[in-house]
Protein backbone atom coordinates (compact mmCIF):
# COMPACT_ATOMS: atom_id res chain seq x y z
CA UNK A 1 0.00 0.00 0.00
CA UNK A 2 1.40 3.41 -1.22
CA UNK A 3 0.02 6.80 -0.60
CA UNK A 4 0.75 8.55 -3.98
CA UNK A 5 0.20 11.97 -4.44
CA UNK A 6 0.82 13.55 -8.02
CA UNK A 7 1.31 16.86 -9.22
CA UNK A 8 -1.19 18.70 -6.19
CA UNK A 9 -1.82 21.96 -5.70
CA UNK A 10 -4.20 23.60 -2.87
CA UNK A 11 -6.01 26.91 -2.64
CA UNK A 12 -7.27 28.81 0.38
CA UNK A 13 -9.27 31.91 -0.13
CA UNK A 14 -7.85 32.40 -3.07
CA UNK A 15 -4.17 31.94 -2.29
CA UNK A 16 -2.23 28.76 -3.82
CA UNK A 17 -0.33 27.23 -0.65
CA UNK A 18 0.28 24.29 -1.99
CA UNK A 19 1.68 24.09 -5.70
CA UNK A 20 2.58 20.80 -7.80
CA UNK A 21 3.60 18.49 -4.41
CA UNK A 22 4.47 14.92 -6.06
CA UNK A 23 5.58 12.41 -3.41
CA UNK A 24 4.85 8.73 -2.28
CA UNK A 25 4.42 7.02 1.06
CA UNK A 26 4.26 4.03 1.95
CA UNK A 27 3.21 1.61 4.26
CA UNK A 28 5.34 1.75 7.36
CA UNK A 29 6.68 5.49 6.59
CA UNK A 30 5.64 8.68 8.52
CA UNK A 31 5.65 12.14 6.78
CA UNK A 32 6.42 15.39 9.15
CA UNK A 33 4.96 18.12 7.68
CA UNK A 34 6.29 21.56 8.86
CA UNK A 35 6.61 25.06 7.90
CA UNK A 36 5.59 28.74 9.59
CA UNK A 37 2.33 29.66 10.65
CA UNK A 38 -0.58 29.61 7.59
CA UNK A 39 2.18 27.91 5.26
CA UNK A 40 -0.39 25.15 4.62
CA UNK A 41 -0.12 21.92 6.77
CA UNK A 42 -3.73 21.77 8.52
CA UNK A 43 -4.71 22.39 4.51
CA UNK A 44 -3.03 19.92 3.19
CA UNK A 45 -4.42 17.02 5.97
CA UNK A 46 -7.63 18.01 5.14
CA UNK A 47 -6.96 17.59 1.45
CA UNK A 48 -6.06 14.54 1.93
CA UNK A 49 -9.13 13.49 4.36
CA UNK A 50 -10.93 14.59 1.51
CA UNK A 51 -12.55 17.46 3.58
CA UNK A 52 -11.31 20.46 0.91
CA UNK A 53 -10.90 20.04 -2.70
CA UNK A 54 -7.65 19.84 -4.54
CA UNK A 55 -7.18 22.66 -6.81
CA UNK A 56 -5.30 20.50 -8.98
CA UNK A 57 -3.67 17.09 -9.32
CA UNK A 58 -4.78 13.54 -7.64
CA UNK A 59 -4.36 11.76 -4.09
CA UNK A 60 -4.48 7.95 -4.65
CA UNK A 61 -4.38 5.21 -2.19
CA UNK A 62 -2.59 2.33 -4.02
CA UNK A 63 -2.28 -1.15 -3.51
CA UNK A 64 -4.60 -1.21 -0.48
CA UNK A 65 -5.79 -4.77 0.21
CA UNK A 66 -9.37 -3.55 0.96
CA UNK A 67 -9.81 -2.77 -2.45
CA UNK A 68 -7.84 -5.88 -3.64
CA UNK A 69 -11.30 -8.04 -3.80
CA UNK A 70 -13.43 -5.77 -5.23
CA UNK A 71 -11.54 -6.68 -8.60
CA UNK A 72 -7.87 -5.33 -7.60
CA UNK A 73 -8.15 -2.08 -10.02
CA UNK A 74 -9.60 -0.01 -8.00
CA UNK A 75 -7.25 2.60 -5.83
CA UNK A 76 -9.62 3.27 -2.75
CA UNK A 77 -10.87 6.45 -1.51
CA UNK A 78 -8.34 7.84 0.99
CA UNK A 79 -11.30 9.52 2.72
CA UNK A 80 -12.58 5.79 3.61
CA UNK A 81 -9.22 4.53 5.23
CA UNK A 82 -7.94 7.41 6.94
CA UNK A 83 -8.40 8.69 10.42
CA UNK A 84 -8.24 12.28 10.49
CA UNK A 85 -7.45 14.13 14.52
CA UNK A 86 -7.19 17.90 13.35
CA UNK A 87 -5.87 20.53 15.77
CA UNK A 88 -9.47 21.56 16.76
CA UNK A 89 -10.05 18.15 18.13
CA UNK A 90 -13.53 17.84 16.76
CA UNK A 91 -14.95 16.90 20.03
CA UNK A 92 -18.38 17.80 21.01
CA UNK A 93 -18.04 19.42 23.99
CA UNK A 94 -22.23 18.47 25.60
CA UNK A 95 -20.93 14.86 25.22
CA UNK A 96 -19.50 12.54 27.50
CA UNK A 97 -15.96 11.71 26.66
CA UNK A 98 -17.06 7.71 26.04
CA UNK A 99 -20.45 9.30 24.18
CA UNK A 100 -17.64 11.38 21.84
CA UNK A 101 -15.71 8.12 21.37
CA UNK A 102 -19.30 6.03 20.10
CA UNK A 103 -19.73 8.71 17.68
CA UNK A 104 -16.58 8.95 16.36
CA UNK A 105 -16.63 4.85 15.72
CA UNK A 106 -20.02 5.63 14.08
CA UNK A 107 -18.37 8.33 11.59
CA UNK A 108 -15.51 5.57 11.09
CA UNK A 109 -18.40 3.14 9.98
CA UNK A 110 -18.04 0.27 13.29
CA UNK A 111 -20.88 1.03 15.92
CA UNK A 112 -19.49 0.93 19.28
CA UNK A 113 -20.77 0.07 22.73
CA UNK A 114 -20.10 2.51 26.01
CA UNK A 115 -18.04 -0.23 27.11
CA UNK A 116 -15.62 -0.51 24.23
CA UNK A 117 -15.35 3.25 24.04
CA UNK A 118 -14.45 3.20 27.72
CA UNK A 119 -11.69 0.54 27.06
CA UNK A 120 -10.47 2.28 24.19
CA UNK A 121 -10.12 5.80 26.77
CA UNK A 122 -7.93 3.27 28.82
CA UNK A 123 -5.35 3.57 26.17
CA UNK A 124 -4.91 7.04 27.05
CA UNK A 125 -5.66 6.52 30.96
CA UNK A 126 -8.39 8.29 30.58
CA UNK A 127 -11.04 5.18 31.64
CA UNK A 128 -12.14 7.09 35.00
CA UNK A 129 -13.13 10.08 32.56
CA UNK A 130 -15.38 8.36 30.12
CA UNK A 131 -18.72 9.44 31.48
CA UNK A 132 -17.78 13.06 32.20
CA UNK A 133 -19.02 15.43 29.78
CA UNK A 134 -15.59 16.94 27.28
CA UNK A 135 -16.73 20.02 28.27
CA UNK A 136 -15.62 19.95 31.46
CA UNK A 137 -11.94 18.56 30.82
CA UNK A 138 -8.37 19.93 30.25
CA UNK A 139 -7.29 20.61 26.99
CA UNK A 140 -4.55 17.38 27.25
CA UNK A 141 -7.48 15.31 28.51
CA UNK A 142 -9.78 16.48 25.42
CA UNK A 143 -6.80 15.99 23.21
CA UNK A 144 -6.09 12.08 24.31
CA UNK A 145 -10.08 11.86 24.06
CA UNK A 146 -9.68 13.32 20.30
CA UNK A 147 -6.31 10.65 19.60
CA UNK A 148 -8.44 7.88 20.85
CA UNK A 149 -9.82 7.53 17.76
CA UNK A 150 -6.77 6.44 17.09
CA UNK A 151 -7.17 3.37 18.84
CA UNK A 152 -10.77 2.48 18.03
CA UNK A 153 -9.72 -0.38 16.00
CA UNK A 154 -8.81 -2.27 18.18
CA UNK A 155 -12.27 -2.93 19.83
CA UNK A 156 -14.37 -2.20 16.76
CA UNK A 157 -14.13 -3.57 13.49
CA UNK A 158 -12.12 -0.07 12.29
CA UNK A 159 -10.12 -0.88 9.19
CA UNK A 160 -7.98 2.50 8.59
CA UNK A 161 -4.20 2.31 8.18
CA UNK A 162 -4.13 5.90 7.08
CA UNK A 163 -3.54 8.57 10.02
CA UNK A 164 -3.73 12.55 9.31
CA UNK A 165 -2.61 14.13 12.58
CA UNK A 166 -2.45 18.17 12.98
CA UNK A 167 -0.37 19.36 15.91
CA UNK A 168 -0.67 15.93 17.39
CA UNK A 169 1.50 16.84 20.53
CA UNK A 170 -0.35 19.88 21.25
CA UNK A 171 -1.44 20.15 25.18
CA UNK A 172 -0.04 16.72 25.89
CA UNK A 173 1.81 16.34 28.91
CA UNK A 174 5.39 13.93 28.86
CA UNK A 175 3.96 10.96 29.35
CA UNK A 176 0.96 11.27 27.08
CA UNK A 177 3.66 12.15 24.26
CA UNK A 178 5.48 9.25 24.93
CA UNK A 179 2.02 7.19 24.90
CA UNK A 180 1.31 8.47 21.12
CA UNK A 181 4.86 8.60 20.23
CA UNK A 182 4.67 4.58 21.20
CA UNK A 183 1.08 3.85 19.72
CA UNK A 184 2.56 5.54 16.37
CA UNK A 185 5.88 3.36 15.97
CA UNK A 186 3.30 0.31 16.67
CA UNK A 187 1.06 1.42 13.33
CA UNK A 188 4.07 1.82 11.26
CA UNK A 189 5.33 -1.35 11.94
CA UNK A 190 2.59 -2.90 11.34
CA UNK A 191 2.51 -1.78 7.95
CA UNK A 192 0.02 1.72 8.64
CA UNK A 193 1.06 4.92 7.31
CA UNK A 194 1.33 8.83 9.06
CA UNK A 195 1.40 11.72 7.95
CA UNK A 196 1.77 14.60 10.87
CA UNK A 197 1.83 18.32 10.93
CA UNK A 198 3.37 19.62 13.63
CA UNK A 199 6.14 22.14 14.73
CA UNK A 200 7.21 19.99 17.40
CA UNK A 201 9.34 16.57 17.58
CA UNK A 202 7.30 13.29 17.62
CA UNK A 203 9.78 10.66 18.56
CA UNK A 204 9.41 9.18 15.49
CA UNK A 205 13.05 8.50 14.05
CA UNK A 206 13.51 7.99 10.31
CA UNK A 207 10.55 10.12 9.84
CA UNK A 208 11.24 12.44 6.34
CA UNK A 209 10.05 15.66 5.78
CA UNK A 210 8.12 17.77 3.97
CA UNK A 211 8.59 21.67 4.75
CA UNK A 212 5.69 24.02 3.16
CA UNK A 213 6.27 28.11 3.10
CA UNK A 214 6.72 28.75 -0.64
CA UNK A 215 4.37 29.42 -3.74
CA UNK A 216 7.32 27.15 -5.60
CA UNK A 217 7.04 23.53 -7.12
CA UNK A 218 8.16 20.73 -4.75
CA UNK A 219 10.94 18.46 -5.66
CA UNK A 220 12.04 14.86 -3.65
CA UNK A 221 15.04 15.23 -2.39
CA UNK A 222 17.03 12.01 -0.81
CA UNK A 223 16.49 13.20 2.85
CA UNK A 224 12.78 14.97 2.91
CA UNK A 225 11.08 17.40 0.01
CA UNK A 226 13.17 20.88 -0.94
CA UNK A 227 11.42 23.47 -2.32
CA UNK A 228 12.01 24.22 -5.97
CA UNK A 229 14.78 26.81 -6.91
N1 LIG B 1 -11.61 28.13 6.72
C1 LIG B 1 -10.75 28.90 6.06
N2 LIG B 1 -11.19 29.76 5.12
C2 LIG B 1 -10.34 30.53 4.43
N3 LIG B 1 -9.01 30.53 4.62
C3 LIG B 1 -8.54 29.71 5.54
C4 LIG B 1 -9.36 28.86 6.31
N4 LIG B 1 -8.59 28.16 7.15
C5 LIG B 1 -7.33 28.55 6.92
N5 LIG B 1 -7.29 29.48 5.96
C6 LIG B 1 -6.10 30.16 5.45
O1 LIG B 1 -5.29 29.22 4.79
C7 LIG B 1 -3.92 29.49 5.07
C8 LIG B 1 -3.26 28.21 5.56
O2 LIG B 1 -3.85 27.85 6.79
P1 LIG B 1 -3.47 26.48 7.48
O3 LIG B 1 -4.34 26.35 8.68
O4 LIG B 1 -3.48 25.39 6.47
O5 LIG B 1 -1.95 26.75 7.92
P2 LIG B 1 -0.99 25.93 8.89
O6 LIG B 1 0.31 25.75 8.19
O7 LIG B 1 -1.68 24.69 9.36
O8 LIG B 1 -0.82 26.97 10.09
P3 LIG B 1 -0.55 26.77 11.68
O9 LIG B 1 0.90 26.40 11.85
O10 LIG B 1 -0.86 28.12 12.22
O11 LIG B 1 -1.51 25.71 12.17
C9 LIG B 1 -3.87 30.65 6.05
O12 LIG B 1 -3.52 31.81 5.35
C10 LIG B 1 -5.28 30.74 6.57
O13 LIG B 1 -5.65 32.08 6.78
Amino acid sequence: MKLAIDHLSCRRAGRLLIDDLTLTIAGGEALVVKGPNGAGKSTLLATLAGRLKPAGGTIRLVGDDATAGRGGEEDAPLAERAVLVGHRDGLKVALTAAENLVFAAAMLGAPATPAEAAAALDVFGLAHLADIPVGYLSAGQRRRVALTRLVLARFVPVDRPVWLLDEPTSALDAAAQEDLAHLMRQHLAGGGLIVAATHLPLGLEGARSLTLGSQAGYHDAADGWEFGA
